[in-house]
């Protein structure tokens, strides 16, 4: 759907698998964030959805939808006609017996996750047509990397400079999230998984809305900013890895939370005793040595040229 991807830059980091979740980390250390030029990999949005909604006039809905389609959508591809589903749990639902309530005999409900006998609507307002309104094409820019990184701050660098061009973003910074929508939230592992997979689905939605969406949040599980990724249209998610070495965030330290941690005040910290896992497959890194960081200024630069490079600053 999207201008062609360049080839990620971040390839042959530690395996995922072998720095599960839980697997804290040890004291001080971080997966490898050894580097190098990797190759261009298509991903299909595994989040490419469904369209649920047979119109009572239309032929009726094909075999049973999985959960896991269902569970995002994509409008482009249709549902091929053929004999209603029987009701299964996770699945679409013929709704109604044949004459139950007249006219609706024929819509096709779905069940995703605890959601039953849900539609999905369509408005003739699409991302196509706001797209062509703010004349830009909507994304994920996705920002990882430990505490005191610079997340935020490349984050308000980047939008800042494409506001000067004249295109809308917003970002969706960790932090700020939780203190509304993630307030709920800790960090745990599965805390810190709800954390992502929320603020992707609301990346997802300001994409759609055909907004630059910046998403800067540390993001520490590899399978977590994965499954970010697939809600979206692969080429439209841009994973930026800021590598920064532990010892510059923690010389910087602007919360005072490094020293806490290291203290033992704060359990879990990513980095201190949580693991953060480095990106394997990334569009883009920005690497930052002891004494030699580029200023957010020249980091915004290098998201932003990927984004016009890509197709993403016209449409
Ligand atoms: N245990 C622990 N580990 C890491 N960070 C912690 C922790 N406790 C509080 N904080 C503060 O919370 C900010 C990280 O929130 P995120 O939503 O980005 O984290 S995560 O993506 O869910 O892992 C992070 O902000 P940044 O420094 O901006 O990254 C910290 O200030
Ligand atoms: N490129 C950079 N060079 C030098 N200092 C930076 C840079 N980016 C951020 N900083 C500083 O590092 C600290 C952490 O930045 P911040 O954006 O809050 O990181 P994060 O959101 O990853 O925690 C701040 O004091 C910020 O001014």
């Amino acid at each position: 759907m999207l201008a062609k991807a360049l080839p990620r830059p971040c390839s042959g980091a530690a395996d995922g698998d072998a720095l599960r979740r839980r697997a804290a980390a040890a004291p001080g250390s971080l997966g490898s964030v050894g580097l190098t030029t990797g190759g261009v990999k298509t991903r299909r949005g595994g989040g490419a959805g469904v369209k649920l909604v047979v119109a009572a006039a239309r032929p009726r809905p094909t075999s049973v939808v999985p959960a896991a389609a269902a569970a995002a959508r994509d409008r482009t591809e249709a549902v091929p006609a053929a004999p209603a589903p029987a009701p299964v749990d996770g699945k679409n639902v013929f709704n109604g017996s044949a004459s139950a309530v007249p006219g609706i005999n024929k819509l096709v409900t779905s069940t995703v996750g605890k959601s039953t006998n849900i539609l999905w609507h369509e408005c003739p307002i699409g991302q196509t047509e706001r797209q062509k309104l703010l004349n830009q094409k909507g994304c994920v820019v996705w920002i990882t990397g430990l505490s005191g990184s610079g997340k935020s701050t490349l984050a308000c660098a980047v939008a800042r400079e494409l506001h000067s061009r004249g295109h809308l973003s917003y970002v969706l910074d960790g932090d700020n999230v939780r203190h509304g929508l993630n307030k709920d939230l800790g960090f745990k592992a599965d805390d810190r998984a709800e954390n992502i997979r929320r603020i992707g689905e609301v990346a997802k939605l300001f994409a759609d809305a055909g907004l630059i969406c910046i998403a800067s949040l540390i993001s520490p599980y590899r399978s977590d900013r994965s499954a970010c990724r697939d809600l979206v249209p692969s080429s439209s998610f841009i994973e930026v890895f800021l590598n920064v070495p532990l010892e510059v965030c923690e010389a910087r330290d602007p919360k005072g939370l490094y020293k806490l941690a290291r203290a033992g005040k704060i359990k879990g910290f990513t980095g201190i005793d949580d693991p953060y896992e480095p990106p394997s497959d990334c569009e883009i890194v920005i690497q930052c040595r002891v004494e030699d960081c580029p200023s957010p200024k020249s980091m915004a630069e290098q998201v932003v040229s990927y984004l016009e490079a890509n197709g993403f600053l016209q449409n």
